[in-house]
């Protein structure tokens, strides 16, 4: 019996979460075995109990298989100082169940090409999958302050630190996964003008001498972000620090077609045998300017699911299955709003997952 944690969040979080939970039960069906239980996370928790993850929330993150994130944030609570910010529920939660490898698949649907602000013979076929770590680095070292200094003027500081051992661990999910993909890594990193960056580049190199089947490449991150946009096809696996991959993984979101449609897993490590502990989540957010009119797209969320199945609940068959369902759904033409064609109506976030589901029924 596997545990899953439900924390549906803010905006369109529950939205798109609800409509999660209505797959889950299918995979119960499909003979999964798990027991839910859902709680706050985000502006919901700071509304109910005045922070943006409870401690006992945490523990039962800690106690969890997996955990079903939806999103968090929106202008009601961004007024907040940042340690009591709806996103620091999100990310206390990877930080406490040490989810270093953030996996941000992002693979161009053939149907979807008209979708992506990028001509078609540039994304066709187009399989990348982003690693970024996401437990350190700018998001979480110290020290950083917003403050008046000595001379009286406002000053703000981040640090961005790595250790060897951070970057190391990081860079092996990267070539693990490479090896069941074409077999290449680009590490992307800022060498160029950053003491991490050049630490990043030397132990990249040095994790990929244990991986000689493997080719690694280097960029510099600003090289990167054209590349993606220029010829986006020369990528496998990209590996790359917490900030950078935060901002490459929505830009290659962008040529997939919409942020609506792609899913993360975050792991602490790949485990054995599809069980490794994990959290899974759209990489959009909480989309306030379409929150409460039911048309978000509820695609990402249910791939999330999709991943949640492939490496915490050893069941690669119903991934599989669910997955094949979703490309079915969209080359038949269902869309939401992010991904419609001009003149064809678009469904609702509760219609996109009732065709999921008569994809799932129909096999
Ligand atoms: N992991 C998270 O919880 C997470 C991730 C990113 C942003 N955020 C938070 O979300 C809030 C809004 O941030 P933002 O507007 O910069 O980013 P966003 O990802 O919420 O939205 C960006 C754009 O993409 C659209 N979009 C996003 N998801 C969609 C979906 N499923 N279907 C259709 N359209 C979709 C939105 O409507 C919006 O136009 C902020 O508070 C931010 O901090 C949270
Ligand atoms: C909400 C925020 C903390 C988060 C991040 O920056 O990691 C988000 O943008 C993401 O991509 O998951
Ligand atoms: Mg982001």
């Amino acid at each position: 019996m596997f545990k899953l944690l439900v924390l549906p969040g803010d905006g369109i979080g529950p939205e798109i979460v609800r409509e999660t939970l209505r797959v889950v039960d299918w995979a119960r069906n499909a003979g999964l075995r798990i027991e839910l239980s859902e709680a706050l996370a985000g502006g919901a928790s700071i509304d109910a109990v005045g922070a943006p993850i409870a401690e006992d929330v945490v523990e039962q993150a800690l106690a969890s298989d997996a955990v079903l994130f939806g999103a968090v944030g929106g202008p009601k609570w961004d007024h907040l100082p940042r340690p009591q910010r709806p996103e620091m529920g999100i990310l206390r939660l990877r930080q406490a169940l040490d989810l270093y490898a953030n996996l941000r698949p992002a693979v161009c649907f053939d149907e979807l090409l008209d979708a992506s602000a990028l001509k078609p013979e540039l994304i066709r076929g187009l399989d990348i999958l982003i690693v970024r770590e996401a437990t350190a680095g700018v998001y979480f070292s110290l020290p950083r302050a917003n403050e008046v200094g000595p001379d009286g003027q406002r000053r703000a500081y981040d640090t961005q630190a790595y250790t060897e051992a951070e970057i190391a661990r990081v860079c092996r999910t990267a070539f693990e996964l490479a090896r069941t993909r074409q077999r290449r890594v680009c590490s992307v990193d800022k060498a160029n003008v950053m003491e991490t960056g050049a630490l990043w580049r030397a132990v990249a190199t040095e994790v990929a001498a244990d991986y000689p089947d493997v080719e690694l490449s280097h960029m510099y991150a600003d090289n990167c972000a054209m590349q993606l946009v220029r010829r986006p096809d020369q990528f496998d696996v990209i590996v790359t620090d917490n900030l950078f991959g935060d901002i490459l993984s929505d830009a290659a979101a962008a040529l997939t077609g919409s942020l609506g449609l792609l899913p993360s897993a975050s792991l602490s490590g790949l485990g054995q045998g599809g069980n490794s502990r994990g959290l899974y989540e759209p990489i959009h957010g909480s989309a306030p300017d379409i929150a409460g009119q039911g048309v978000a797209n509820p695609i990402a969320t249910i791939l999330s699911f999709a991943l949640c199945l492939r490496w915490s609940f050893d069941r690669a068959d119903l991934a599989d299955r669910l997955e094949r369902a979703v490309r079915r759904v969209v080359s038949s033409g269902v869309r939401t709003p992010d991904i419609a064609h001009p003149g064809v109506a678009a469904v609702s976030t509760i219609e996109m997952t009732d065709a999921v589901l008569a994809a799932l029924a129909a096999e």
